[in-house]
C-alpha cells in the first residue's frame, strides 16, 4: 500500500507527541529519513570534523544513498508507527517489576544505619555520568563529609555500576563553543576528583555490575572496593582518543605494578572481578545473587566502629600521597582538555553517537 502525503504529515506531528523520547539511534534514523523523504538523497556539503552533531546527521541521511522519496516516507511512517505502539503507557496490570523506573532524578542520596548512599540513578543509560550528575556527587560528598554517618558509599541502579563519562557531555556547545566547553569540562573534571581525594571519611565502592571509565579510575581513590562477580573492569581510553584520569595514571601503576597499570589504561584491556581483585584494584567479589546481602550486612556492621577513629586512621593512611594527587589530578585533567580538541576523541565519539561502534 502506497503512502500518502497526509500520513507522512501525520506521522510527522505524531513524533512531537511521543511520551517517552526514543533516544538518539532512531532520532538520528528519523531526520534522516525525514530529509531523504523532503529533499532527496543527500545534497549538502560534509560539515567539517569538529561538527559533531551536523556531522553524524549528515552521515546519516548521506547513508541512504538513492533510497527514493516515497521509499523514505513509507520507511519513516512505519518507524513512527513502532514508537507510537511501544511508547503507550503500561496498562494497570503491567507488574511494576516490569516498568523502567523514572529518568528524572539521576543521583539519589540517602542515609540509614551510619552509611549515607550515593546511588547513580540513570539505569536506561547504565548511570552515564551527565555534567549535571558530576555537580550533584560533588554536592553530595561535601554534605556526607558533615553528616552524621560513619561511611559513605558509591553505587548504582540496575544492571550496570556506571558506563563513565555521558559521550553526549560532548555535544552540548555554549556560545563559547568546542574550547570553552573544554575548558569548563577540566574545570568539573578536577574538581570532581579533588573532592574523592579529600573525602575525609571511608569511601566504599559497591560496584553492582560493569563499570567503564571515570567510574573505574577513580577507584584507586576508595577505601574499599566491594564487587559483584558480573562486574567488570574497562578503561578504553585509547579506543576514544582521551587519556586517563581520576589519579589512576599515579594509582594504578602503584596498585598493580605498571605492566598491568599499562595494559587498562593504554591498550583498554577489560578485566573481570576476579581479575581486578587480584590485581588489587578490588577488595573483594561477591556472587552477584548474594551480592547485596553480603555487602551491605557487612558495612552495617562496619558503620558502628567509632566515627572518629575511622576519620583519623584514614587520614594517617591518606595524608602523605595527597598533595600527589592533587598534582597529578590538576595534570591529568589539563591533558584531558587538549585530547577532547582533538581529531581522534571528535571522530570516536561521533562514531559512539552514529552507533558505528561499541566498546
Ligand atoms: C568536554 C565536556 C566534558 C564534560 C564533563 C567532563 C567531566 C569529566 C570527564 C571525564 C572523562 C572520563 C572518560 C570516560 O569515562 S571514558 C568512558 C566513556 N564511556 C564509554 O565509552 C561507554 C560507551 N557505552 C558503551 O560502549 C555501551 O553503551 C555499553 C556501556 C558497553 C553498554 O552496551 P549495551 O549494548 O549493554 O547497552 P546500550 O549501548 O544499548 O546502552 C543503553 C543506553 O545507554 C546509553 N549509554 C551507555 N553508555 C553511555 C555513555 N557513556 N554516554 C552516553 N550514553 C550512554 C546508550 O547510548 C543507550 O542509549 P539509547 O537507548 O538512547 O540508545
Amino acid at each position: 500500500m502506497r503512502t500518502s502525503q497526509k500520513d507522512f504529515n501525520d506521522a510527522v506531528s505524531q513524533v512531537k507527541l511521543l511520551k517517552e523520547d526514543p533516544g538518539n539511534e532512531v532520532k538520528l534514523k528519523l531526520y534522516a529519513l525525514y530529509k531523504q523523504a523532503t529533499e532527496g538523497p543527500c545534497n549538502v556539503p560534509k560539515p567539517g570534523m569538529l561538527d559533531f552533531i551536523n556531522k553524524t546527521k549528515w552521515d546519516a541521511w548521506n547513508a541512504l544513498g538513492s533510497l527514493s522519496k516515497e521509499a523514505a516516507r513509507q520507511k519513516y511512517v512505519d518507524l513512527v508507527s513502532s514508537l507510537s505502539t511501544s511508547s503507550k503507557s503500561p496498562s494497570p496490570e503491567t507488574p511494576a517489576a516490569d516498568r523502567k523506573p523514572p529518568e528524572g532524578n539521576s543521583l539519589v542520596v540517602t542515609s540509614e544505619d551510619g552509611i549515607t548512599t550515593i546511588r547513580l540513578n540513570r539505569p536506561t543509560k547504565k548511570n552515564a555520568l551527565t555534567t549535571q550528575m558530576y555537580h550533584d556527587i560533588i554536592a553530595a560528598l561535601q554534605a556526607a563529609s558533615k553528616d552524621e554517618s560513619t561511611i559513605t558509599v558509591l553505587t548504582g541502579s540496575g544492571d550496570y555500576y556506571c558506563s563513565g563519562n555521558d559521550l553526549t557531555n560532548f555535544t552540548h556547545l555554549s556560545a563559547g563553543g568546542l574550547e570553552e566547553m573544554a575548558r569548563s569540562g577540566e574545570v568539573l573534571l578536577r574538581d570532581f576528583v579533588d573532592c574523592l581525594i579529600d573525602f575525609p571519611k571511608p569511601l566504599v565502592a559497591v560496584v553492582n555490575g560493569p563499570a567503564v571509565g571515570i567510574s573505574v579510575t577513580i577507584l584507586g581513590l576508595f577505601d574499599v572496593v566491594y564487587a559483584t562477580d558480573r562486574a567488570t573492569f574497562h578503561t578504553p581510553f585509547s579506543h576514544l582518543g582521551q587519556s586517563p584520569e581520576g589519579c589512576s595514571s599515579y594509582t594504578f601503576p602503584k596498585i598493580m605494578g605498571s605492566s598491568k597499570a599499562a595494559e587498562m589504561l593504554l591498550f583498554g584491556k577489560k578485566l573481570t572481578a576476579q581479575e581486578a581483585c587480584a590485581r588489587g584494584l578490588v577488595t573483594e567479589v561477591f556472587p552477584d545473587g548474594t551480592f547485596q546481602k553480603e555487602v551491605w550486612a557487612r558495612l552495617k556492621a562496619y558503620s558502628k566502629l567509632p566515627p572518629n577513629a575511622l576519620r583519623i586512621s584514614k587520614q594517617i593512611i591518606r595524608k602523605q600521597e595527597k598533595e600527589k594527587l592533587h598534582a597529578v589530578n590538576a595534570e591529568e585533567s589539563s591533558v584531558l582538555r587538549e585530547r577532547w580538541l582533538s581529531d581522534e576523541c571528535m571522530n570516536a565519539i561521533a562514531s559512539f553517537l552514529s552507533r558505528k561502534a561499541k566498546l
